[in-house]
């Protein structure tokens, strides 16, 4: 790798993501309550402990009886009696035998013997000397309204596998099956700080020549997204010796290190010279992408830094490519879930930009005849915040297609959040 602030030698984003995901590894686990795990990542196989239903379980209101017995004999519609009565949550006090029904409800358990249940709109319902009696309007087929044993799940099946995010589904199986403690991967702690003597808080007013940092709140949102926990640090001015402290001190504190601002040859651009400064290995400090050329990644004592890109475009972009990833891998998740998901469109509008590296640019997505349509964002440079917010993919124009017209065939990346 090169030494000076000029040279620098280009990996394609393939392998610079590669070269991330090496030196990171699934982290440590925990002993969570289920009732607050949603959105961590099960670090654990689940098996179903029984089957599921573990009754035959009635469909609806109304009463069980053998399908056969509710055939008209001779155009006389048949009269059972009725011998229970099964609210849910009961277990049936008499099996069904030839005449006999019980009148269930829905989700309760099926009496042995019968093989049908029938809606209660189909019976008539007598009291005849003190006796119970049901007739069936229409005759039933065997196994109808009844939900057999093991429908759903037959037990031993693996229901969950470890790196599966935990969502609304899972824990609907989690809670089904009474598991009420989860292992999960701890949540990686990334410490993010700006760098930049041009950034003002966002509390502050306005002064000239000055920016609101805008970056560090946006990587705050990211890293909780990507299912990190960011711990925010003041933004600092362009100060190499400031900036050397504050990465020693976050990479001893936290898990990965996000830095933005000054990795490009600029005059203050000092996370380039710090990552070259021999304290640490640097990984890469040129990727041929755009936006995010300048994306920077350096490894100390097995903790990763990523120095981004100042500019809102391809700080945003280098989180996704890299950061992001790299979170999901300590998170314990599969190795085809790391990366953004890829699809194919048409681009619904031309691409006019030339350019020796990968674009990722901004769009959104929609759907025509059947056909998923990508169109790029109309300000799409890499300096540009505003369109961040309105984009639901990045689609990729690699540098051979020479821009790119209208329905062109493209690959596009899913933003996090574009199905919402
Ligand atoms: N001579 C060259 N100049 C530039 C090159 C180059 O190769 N040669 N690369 C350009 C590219 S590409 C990019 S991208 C930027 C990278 O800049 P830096 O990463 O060094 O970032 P800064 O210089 O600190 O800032 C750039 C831009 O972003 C604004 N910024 C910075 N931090 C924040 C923040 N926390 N929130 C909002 N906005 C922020 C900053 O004010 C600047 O406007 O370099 C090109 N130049
Ligand atoms: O790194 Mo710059 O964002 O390539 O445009
Ligand atoms: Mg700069």
């Amino acid at each position: 790798m090169s030494t000076d602030r000029f040279t620098r030698k280009a990996l394609q984003v393939p392998a610079a993501q590669e070269l991330v995901l090496s030196h990171v590894a699934a982290g440590h686990t925990e002993l969570i309550s289920t009732v607050t795990s949603d959105r961590r990542t099960l670090a654990e196989t689940v098996q179903a402990p029984h089957d599921y239903p573990a009754f035959r379980r009635s469909g609806m209101d109304g009463y069980a009886v053998r399908a056969q017995d509710t055939v008209p004999d001779d155009g006389e519609l048949p009269w059972l009696e009725v011998i229970d009565d099964v609210p849910c949550g009961a277990v049936p006090k008499e099996a069904i035998t030839a005449g006999t029904a019980a009148r269930i409800m829905t989700g309760a358990q099926v009496p042995e013997g019968a093989d049908a249940v029938v809606m209660l709109e189909v019976t008539e319902q007598h009291v005849e000397n003190g006796r119970k009696l049901v007739t069936v309007k229409k005759p039933a087929a065997s196994g109808q309204h009844i939900t057999p044993i093991g429908f759903e799940i037959p037990s031993g099946e693996v229901l969950l596998k470890p790196g599966r995010l935990i969502g609304p589904g899972e824990l609907s199986v989690l809670a089904t099956f009474g598991v009420h403690q989860v292992n999960v991967y701890r949540k990686p702690v990334v410490g993010i700080f700006s760098t930049g003597s041009e950034l003002l808080d966002i509390t502050d007013p306005l002064e000239p020549g000055k920016i609101r940092n805008s970056n560090t709140h946006m990587l705050a949102a990211q890293i909780v997204e990507a299912g990190a926990e960011p711990v925010v640090m003041d933004a600092i001015p362009d100060d190499i010796e400031l900036a050397k402290a504050k990465v020693e001190e976050a990479l001893k504190a936290y898990d990965l290190v996000v830095t933005t601002g000054g990795v490009s040859v600029g005059d203050y651009d000092i996370m380039g010279d710090l990552v070259r400064s021999g304290s640490m290995d640097m990984l890469f400090n040129k990727v041929a992408m755009r936006p995010g050329s300048v994306t920077t990644a350096a490894v100390q004592d097995g903790r990763l830094l990523f120095a981004l890109s100042g500019n809102p475009g391809a700080c945003y972009v280098g989180f996704l490519l890299f950061v992001r990833p790299a979170i999901r891998k300590m998170l314990g998740m599969p190795k085809d879930k790391l990366r953004l998901p890829s699809w194919s469109a048409k681009l619904g509008r031309a691409y006019t930009k030339v350019n020796n590296f990968t674009r990722f640019v901004r769009g959104t997505l929609e759907v025509s005849d059947g056909q998923v349509v990508a169109y790029p964002a109309q300000l799409d440079e890499s300096s540009v915040m505003v369109t961040i917010k309105d984009s639901s993919c990045l689609i990729i124009i690699p540098p051979e297609l020479k821009g790119a017209s209208e329905g062109t065939e493209v690959n596009v990346l899913l933003l996090p959040g574009a199905l919402h």
